[in-house]
């Protein structure tokens, strides 16, 4: 193609292409030749897979052969699938009857309609808090990011557990920012001492689940020290609520927090199978970023097939047992992984890695896992640090023993293959 089409931003440079390549346009070009000519210098996949939806297994056309494979799928935060879920599918299709297909409008500026307030005052429900206590974003991304930068200015200052999403540094952006080590309490404890008296506003973000590792945040300790020290406490539980306590409330129900965490951040993408996000704290706090959070006033939120949603929340409460096969999955994954000796870390969710190390031969246990009829993700560097790269899985409430017994025999004829148990893959 001619030099016309060349692009260049500071950030990054497009060669060649009009538009985003399509997968035939790469492999016409014979640029998968090799499964690692489509690994950047840091090991970042440049290809997206194209997929059928949802589901323990599913259809997935990769660069690596040229018809669609059927696999098994250890991709999906769709943890209790309800995206396929026929009453959710039902109630969804109700709602564009109802409403239509759009908001048509952002919701300070006219797009804010009956099922917007409904779904509010159900989400503050679901989380025992009074009616006004929620505000619904287009994603659980900029929920956490909206949020903050309305909430936090220069005068304040968020301390942060380093492995915190990324939607969470973006709002941080206009304010002071300290790190702690992920879950180290002595460390929170040290800067929570050194910014006492030297801010407005001092609020501890931290997640519910991990999305890396699938750990727990210290919750319990942690809040006890943003008391002692006169701090706030925000957690996002995207991945623990739905999923994770006795009644799928998350995390925080977990650790006995659900009345007392100042904000907690959610999506609506993962455990309720829909889009958007929200924020559950004080009903000032909510009604405050109802007005001043710049995507409220800028940017249309939930659509009317976001009534599937409200069904979905019920079906937490209705049907406890797909969270219960959720966790049976889990268990049984976790414990054929440790029996294969494989690295797992410390997860305590349905998001289960399988640590490697080396990003070069964890792109080669992704490829091999794939010809095998399993499709994970192959998580490196900026996803995790540099020598952390790892095969992360993630497991869903309607994953069948087959399911899972097909997985853990590519696992471990990958191990076969490459060595990636932990006691060998030193050597
Ligand atoms: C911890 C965490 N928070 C927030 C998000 C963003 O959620 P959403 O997909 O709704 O934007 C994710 C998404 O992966 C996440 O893992």
């Amino acid at each position: 193609m001619s030099d016309k089409h060349n692009i260049t931003f500071s950030k990054a440079s497009f060669k060649d292409f009009e538009s985003i390549p399509d997968l035939d346009v790469f492999q016409r070009a014979g640029i998968f030749k090799d499964f690692t000519d489509f690994m950047h210098t840091d090991g970042q996949m440049n290809f997206r897979f194209v997929t059928n939806g949802c589901g323990p297994s599913i259809e997935v056309r990769s660069p690596y052969h040229d018809a669609p494979k059927e696999c098994v799928s250890l991709v999906s935060n769709d943890y209790l699938n309800f995206t396929q879920h026929p009453e959710v599918k039902a109630a969804a299709i109700k709602g564009i009857a109802d409403y239509g297909t759009g908001a048509g409008a952002s919701p300070l500026i006219g797009g804010y309609h009956t099922y917007h307030l409904e779904l509010e005052n159900k989400i503050s429900a679901f989380f025992g808090r009074p009616k006004e206590s929620s505000i619904v974003y287009t994603t659980g991304y900029t929920a956490n990011s909206a949020t903050l930068l309305a909430l936090l200015g220069e005068k304040d200052c968020a301390i942060v557990d380093m492995a915190v999403h990324a939607s969470i540094y973006e709002g941080l952006l206009h304010t002071n920012i300290k790190r702690f080590p992920h879950n180290h309490t002595d460390r929170l404890e040290r800067a929570l001492k050194e910014s006492q008296s030297r801010y407005l506003t001092r609020l501890v973000i931290i997640d519910g689940v991990y999305s890396q590792d699938g750990d727990f945040a210290r919750m319990d300790e942690i809040y006890a020290l943003t008391k002692q020290y006169g701090a706030y406490l925000m957690v996002d539980d995207a991945h623990g609520i739905g999923v994770i306590g006795k009644n799928g409330r998350g995390c925080i129900e977990h650790f006995g927090l659900l009345d007392k965490v100042d904000i907690i951040s959610g999506t609506l993408s993962k455990a309720f199978g829909h889009i958007g996000g929200f924020i559950v704290s004080r009903p000032e706090i909510a009604n405050y970023l109802k007005f001043q959070s710049r995507q409220q006033v800028f940017s249309s939120t939930a659509t009317p097939a976001s009534a599937g949603l409200l069904k979905a929340m019920d079906l937490i409460d209705e049907e406890p047992h797909w969270r219960y096969a959720l966790a049976k999955n889990a268990d049984y994954f976790k414990k054929g992984l440790l029996d294969l000796k494989l690295d797992i870390g410390s997860t305590e969710s349905p998001i289960i890695p399988v640590k490697i190390g080396d990003a070069h031969k964890t792109a080669m246990a992704a490829r091999l896992l794939f010809d095998a009829g399993v499709y994970a993700n192959c998580i490196v560097y900026p996803g995790v640090s540099r020598k952390d790269a790892r095969i992360r899985t993630s497991l869903m409430a309607t994953h069948t023993r087959e399911h899972l017994d097909k997985a853990l025999n590519a696992f471990e004829y990958v191990n076969q293959k490459l060595k990636i148990s932990k006691y060998e893959r030193h050597t």
